[in-house]
């Protein structure tokens, strides 16, 4: 195999809720987000890595993910000509070559109009790309590409490369992707991030964060009005490089610091949108003890990480249910992003996070995220509060 292997851990493959008119901008919004996160994170950090293969690779987690969306709107012909249109419209590499999961639809009669579509734009796209050669791919090919994914874990996409998925680990390099990180706020039309982040040797290296719909001015800004139509931010991290933030249509990159505030009553403090994902009782008392008077700001997503890392806040915490185990995918990228910008995340118990076991994280508690001024007041409100809610138990 003269090709290139990639590995790669991501987010589960989770049927996502039909997308409805009101979120399928927000899916192509994303898409092109998510090209910009793949361009950066190349750019940053290319070295034998091949934007185009994380590409396809990345495509297809990201479309896996929104499964529920493309079965609905590929296999219904009446709506098959709008969809294959906005696919062409998004000029996307290969989007369409791994459009299904199973190739089973596509090999029926009612699938081939959209196989030979898919075929057009597979081989167009290709063709256009120097890397993969000049051969065409064959039909075949795609259903194989598509099939062994499915079984296998591993994706042959016809001649050009193999992609293993994995669980990550302490050796070797291992993307972390999380095409859609925040789904919950996506299908509210709220906050979402595209997250990629790159582990070396059990480390993250690069980080990388699109958040579509993030204002570019701070949340914490006064001067909302204008402003605050803005959106779309890319932010990206290379360790010992510091974090940059950019608009997401290509505005001069800016470099990004944590806030410096040392006194805790003038904090804000994010949290999840979502009670389900974090203690917010938990967090209340923990702000309180530290005398923040702000009340939480509750967005979804590792936007909460890109817009602390520019000072919009000053405090991040995460307090998982019990039972519950957090994923790297949710953290590496912006664990990076908030690192380079001066700032420290932590488990519950001050220790670092360690992204060299696999997919999950080994916590103490929760996450807690602040600037090095901050950390050890919050710690010791913590490490209290714990306390408190273990001996009201
Ligand atoms: N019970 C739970 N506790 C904590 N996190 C959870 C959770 N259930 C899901 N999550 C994770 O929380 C992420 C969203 O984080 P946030 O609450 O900050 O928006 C989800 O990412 P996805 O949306 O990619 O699945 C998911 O991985
Ligand atoms: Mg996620």
């Amino acid at each position: 195999m003269d090709m290139a292997t990639l590995r790669v851990s991501s987010g589960t493959i989770n049927s996502l809720p039909l997308l409805t008119k009101k979120t399928k901008p927000h899916f192509f919004l994303s898409l092109r987000a998510f090209k910009s996160t793949l361009k950066t994170a190349s750019m940053s950090y290319d070295k034998d890595l091949l934007l185009p293969r994380m590409l396809l690779l990345s495509l297809l987690v990201f479309v896996k993910k929104s499964k529920a969306l493309l079965q609905a709107d590929v296999i219904q012909s009446d709506r098959l000509h709008v969809t294959v249109a906005d696919y062409e419209e998004l000029d996307s590499a290969s989007f369409s070559l791994v459009a299904e999961e199973d190739s089973g639809d596509l090999r029926k009669e009612e699938g081939k109009e959209t196989l030979q579509r898919i075929m057009k734009l597979v081989n167009e796209t290709l063709a256009s790309d120097g890397t993969y050669g000049n051969a065409p791919l064959y039909e075949e090919d795609v259903l194989a590409a598509i099939d062994s994914g499915r079984s296998e874990g591993v994706l042959h996409l016809g001649r050009v490369y193999w992609i293993l998925l994995t669980e990550g680990g302490p050796s070797g390099q291992h993307w972390v992707l999380d095409p859609i990180d925040g789904t919950k706020g996506f299908l509210r039309g709220d906050q979402y991030a595209i997250a990629l982040g790159l582990l070396d040797e059990g480390k993250v290296v690069l980080g990388v964060l699109a958040c579509p719909n993030l204002p570019l001015s701070s949340l914490a800004s006064n001067n909302l009005q204008d402003d605050q139509e803005k959106v779309g931010c890319l932010f990206y991290a290379q360790v010992g490089s510091g974090t940059y933030m950019q608009s997401l249509d290509g505005s001069m990159p800016i470099k990004v610091h944590v806030t410096d505030l040392d006194n805790p009553e003038e904090a804000s403090f994010f949290e999840s949108f979502e009670a389900a994902h974090s203690l917010h009782d938990l967090s209340s008392l923990i702000a309180k003890k530290l005398g923040v008077r702000a009340p939480p700001v509750r967005i979804d997503s590792q936007a909460k990480y890109g817009a602390l890392s520019r000072g919009d806040g000053a405090i991040y915490l995460r307090f998982p249910h019990k039972g519950y185990r957090e994923k790297i995918w949710d953290h590496a990228a912006g664990y990076l992003v908030v690192a380079e910008a001066g700032g420290v995340v932590s488990d519950a118990a001050g220790n670092p996070l360690d992204f060299s076991k696999g997919r999950y994280l080994d916590l103490h508690e929760g996450i807690i995220v602040t600037n090095q001024k901050l950390m050890p007041a919050l710690l010791k409100a913590v490490k209290e509060s714990l306390n408190e809610k273990a001996s009201s138990l």
